[in-house]
């Protein structure tokens, strides 16, 4: 028999078998019954306000994470970075159990009750407050009675910020198991509705591991009462049924029903859940089975032999560790390192590795074109998008595009050829040559993201001196890079020499590289290259797959307006940025000293408050198409200044090689000789 489940949330989800509320008083059978959890403690747990002394709990999760990223990453599904549930195609996925449960919330071995998350705000103490009516509506509600009504389980998480469970919880985010949805319901929240869910554990048979250390085992299925249901009691007013759940009364819990939420023409003060709605257990069932399983097993599916799946997307998934179960995202270029982390600290010392063989992918695999690149590329431009000067005289075999961008910089394109690519240590050997060795490529973490502990989604290693760029690096002194990386510093010397110097500007040969390397799906988002310790000058190699390559205006400048609205400092008033005539109409009347500067930042202001009530991002103002063997010169400070660039690979397997010069007075003394290199005759390149 398919144990009974209880709804009382109205929706089109619900039918009419699944919101009765049935009070299934079955015959009773001669097993002995164990109360599964004495009504006492039940209550203590409710009652009892805060407990210093946490208990330690009995097992392991077996999956736990300090960084919510990384657990992301390891579950499927628990795929949400942020928010409490993890919804969709409409069901509920996953769900974590943390510091916001709200009132009433309970937890004991094997039921978790819980608020669910949507219509909150914070208040001043931090506290969620509910501030809209929680329907069916909302998704989120909606994906949990749908999981109720199509009985499928859901994982739970615990994280350690948990204050019901009054346990010491091992780690930040704790995997729980998989639990059903056995009910759904409205309750009053100050003046709003909001939803509560009970979660059952589907797997009785086995000991929490979150059960209190020294706790007796669970009565075995044989000994368990599948019988107790809580009383169902059908509204006089709406005449629908709800369950009995509190202990000091029967409510109709029918939103819309005059009724709602209230004991005996009263509202209830205190509330404590009835024993027969804590003690209820579904009868197990067969045919409840969730669709994933709670801890998969990636590493079981990948041979690290297998040249094609290496860097395929699903092997930079994180994986769980099979000796300590910590979720291990993919830091390194060849594989899976427990340690390491960044994170976990010298006291997690858990040896677990897997690495890939990785055997080099070819250009074939990456390249769509029937002969590994054109003779001499076409190219058409958007004609929204800006237009090169086109030169293919000077640099011949390459095509030299320039794109100028007035007052600000120019970014030049060296578009190479299959004939470029085929040289001897060109780049066709670059990319072979690089995937060979080690190079000590891997992932860093975010120093500023919106979900703490994120990833960049490429990897990277520095040569030559130190530079920071989205996030830190540690650099290898240029005497300790192999020959593809001196060959690579060799084309990007002469291309930053050809591009500054048609320019008029002054040329630094470049003393750093950074090398980042792109598997399938990975890219590099939105950032500049401005820092102040580097030069005006940045060059880069592109191997492999091919890449889209997109630079718009930084939103403050495109839009005049920082993010939190204020005028940014000195507008520059940038060719295509919004309202660029009314704003130089308007610097042009305070310059003339026609209007002063307390007028011009009002007018300024209300103009483009306006005009940025739907504020989006710039549309890109360039997308180059970057191919293996290219070269981009970015040069001008105020490019990095007041524009931002991303690069998305097409395909797996790429390497971007750029080289910038680092200002030596912003360096430390000891790492100044990271920088200095001597090429070979053969690392030097002149373009031939
Ligand atoms: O992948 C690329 O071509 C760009 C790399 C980049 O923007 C950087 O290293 O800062
Ligand atoms: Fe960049």
């Amino acid at each position: 028999m398919a144990p009974t489940t209880r709804s009382t949330v109205a929706g089109p989800v619900q039918s009419d078998d699944v919101q009765s509320g049935r009070v299934t008083r079955g015959r009773k059978t001669a097993t002995k019954k164990v109360p599964i959890e004495p009504l006492a403690k039940a209550l203590r747990l409710q009652i009892k306000e805060s407990d210093p002394e946490l208990g330690p709990v009995c097992g392991n999760p077996p999956a736990w994470s300090e960084k919510r990223p990384d657990l992301c990453d390891a579950l499927p599904w628990f795929r949400a970075t942020q928010g409490g549930l993890y919804h969709l195609h409409g069901f509920c996925w996953g769900f974590l159990v943390d510091s916001d449960s709200g009132e009433r919330a309970y937890i004991d071995d094997e039921i978790i009750i819980t608020r669910v998350g949507g219509g909150c705000t914070k208040d001043k103490d931090g506290n969620l407050t509910l501030i809209r009516d929680q329907d069916f509506k909302n998704v989120t509600v909606k994906s949990l009675l749908n999981n109720q009504q199509s009985k499928l389980p859901v994982g739970l998480v615990i994280g350690s910020k948990n204050k019901e469970l009054k346990r010491k919880l091992p780690h930040r985010y704790n995997v729980m198991a998989y639990f059903q949805v056995t009910d759904v319901w409205y309750e009053r929240v100050g003046e709003k509705t909001g939803v509560k869910v009970r979660f059952e554990k589907l797997e009785l048979s086995e000991k929490s591991w979150w059960a209190a250390l020294g706790s007796p085992n669970p009565p075995s299925l044989e000994e368990r009462d599948f019988d107790t249901k809580p009383e169902s009691i059908q509204c006089l007013s709406c005449h629908r049924k709800s369950p009995r759940i509190y202990n000091e009364g029967w409510m109709c819990l029918e939103p819309t029903c005059t009724d709602f939420w209230y004991i005996n023409q009263s509202r209830p003060d205190a509330l404590t859940f009835h024993p027969d709605f804590l003690n209820t257990r579904s009868r197990p069932a067969r045919t409840i089975r969730p669709h994933h399983s709670l801890i998969p097993n990636l590493l079981g599916t990948i041979s690290e032999d297998d040249p094609e799946v290496s860097s395929m997307r699903i092997a930079w998934k994180a994986i769980v560790c099979p000796l300590c179960s910590k979720c291990v995202p993919r830091m390194f270029w060849r594989g899976w390192k427990c340690t390491d982390d960044g994170i976990t600290g010298p006291q997690h010392q858990c040896p677990f590795q897997k690495l890939f063989n990785m055997p080099p992918v070819s250009i074939r695999s990456v390249v769509d074109d029937f002969d590994l690149g054109p003779i001499q590329r076409a190219l058409y431009f958007n004609p929204k998008m800006a237009i090169p000067e086109i030169d293919d005289e000077s640099l011949f075999p390459y095509r030299k595009l320039t794109y100028r961008i007035r007052g600000v910089g120019s970014i030049t394109h060296f578009v190479a050829n299959r004939a470029i690519n085929s040289q001897y240590g060109g780049p066709n050997d670059m990319f072979r040559t690089l995937q060979t060795g080690d190079l000590g490529l891997r992932r860093y973490r975010l120093q500023q993201s919106v979900v703490a502990g994120t990833l960049t989604a490429h990897f990277a290693v520095n040569f030559g001196m130190p530079y920071k760029y989205v996030v830190s690096v540690d650099s290898k002194g240029f005497d300790e890079a192999p020959d593809p990386i001196l060959r690579a510093l060799g084309r990007l010397t002469w291309a930053t020499e050809q591009a500054v110097s048609s320019a008029g500007d002054h040329f630094l040969p470049p003393n750093e590289l950074l090398m980042l390397g792109y598997f399938e799906d990975m890219k590099i988002g939105f950032h500049d290259d401005g820092e102040s310790s580097l030069g005006a000058t940045i060059a880069t190699l592109s191997l492999g797959a091919p890449s889209t390559m997109s630079i718009r205006m930084k939103y403050k400048y495109y839009h005049g307006l920082t993010k939190v609205k204020h005028l940014v400092d000195h507008d520059p008033i940038l060719e295509g940025c919004k309202h660029e005539e009314e704003r130089l109409d308007l610097k042009k009347q305070l310059d003339a000293g026609k209007i002063s500067l307390s007028h011009y930042k009002e007018r300024l202001y209300s103009l483009l408050k306006i005009g940025t009530t739907a504020g989006g991002e710039a549309p890109p103002r360039m997308k180059l198409e970057l191919h293996h063997g290219d070269l981009v010169v970015m040069h001008g400070e105020k490019l990095q200044s007041y524009f931002e660039h991303s690069v998305a690979p097409e395909n797996k397997m790429r390497f971007a090689l750029t080289a910038r010069y680092i200002k030596p007075d912003h360096v430390d003394e000891n790492e100044l000789h990271k920088g200095r290199f001597t090429l070979s005759p053969d690392q030097i390149y002149n373009g031939q």
